[in-house]
């Protein structure tokens, strides 16, 4: 059986859903104000990986730990709700399809209770 990262068409698409995703977070600014300071560069780099291993792909995550990364954040429910909503017009730029789409949004889901009001 196919995984959701075969479906997506691998490695090209995820890193065009991650790119897209960085210019939906620069044009929010409630958004962008978490990532003052942040090292772009790398975001990019780690959050393919992760999405990359989450959906099933050959990459092995070599970031920090969701609640090291975050800590400190206190992010909320809403912008946490927010977030994924910038995910989704990324995806949507990127011509995935809705039902890949939720299941992406499934993969990423567990992260979600490592990084709130830390
Ligand atoms: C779907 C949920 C999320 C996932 C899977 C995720 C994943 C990641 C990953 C993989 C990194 C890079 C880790 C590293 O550098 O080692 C990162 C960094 C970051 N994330 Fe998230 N994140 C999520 C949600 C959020 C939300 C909701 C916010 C804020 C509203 C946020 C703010 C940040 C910031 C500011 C950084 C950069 C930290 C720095 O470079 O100092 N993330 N995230």
């Amino acid at each position: 059986q196919t995984t959701v990262f075969e479906q997506l068409g691998g490695h090209s698409k995820v890193n065009e859903i991650v790119e897209n995703f960085v210019i939906e977070i620069e044009r929010d600014p409630v958004i962008l104000a978490y990532f003052e300071g942040a090292n772009i560069d790398r975001f990019v780099t780690k959050l393919s990986e992760q999405i990359c291993q989450r959906t099933g792909g050959p990459c092995e995550y070599t970031g920090d730990t969701m609640e090291q990364v975050h800590a400190g954040m206190n992010i909320t429910e809403a912008d946490f709700n927010r977030t994924v909503d910038l995910l989704i017009n990324a995806m949507n730029r990127a011509d995935v399809p809705h039902t890949l789409q939720n299941q992406v949004l499934n993969a990423l889901a567990p992260t979600r209770k490592e990084m709130l009001y830390l």
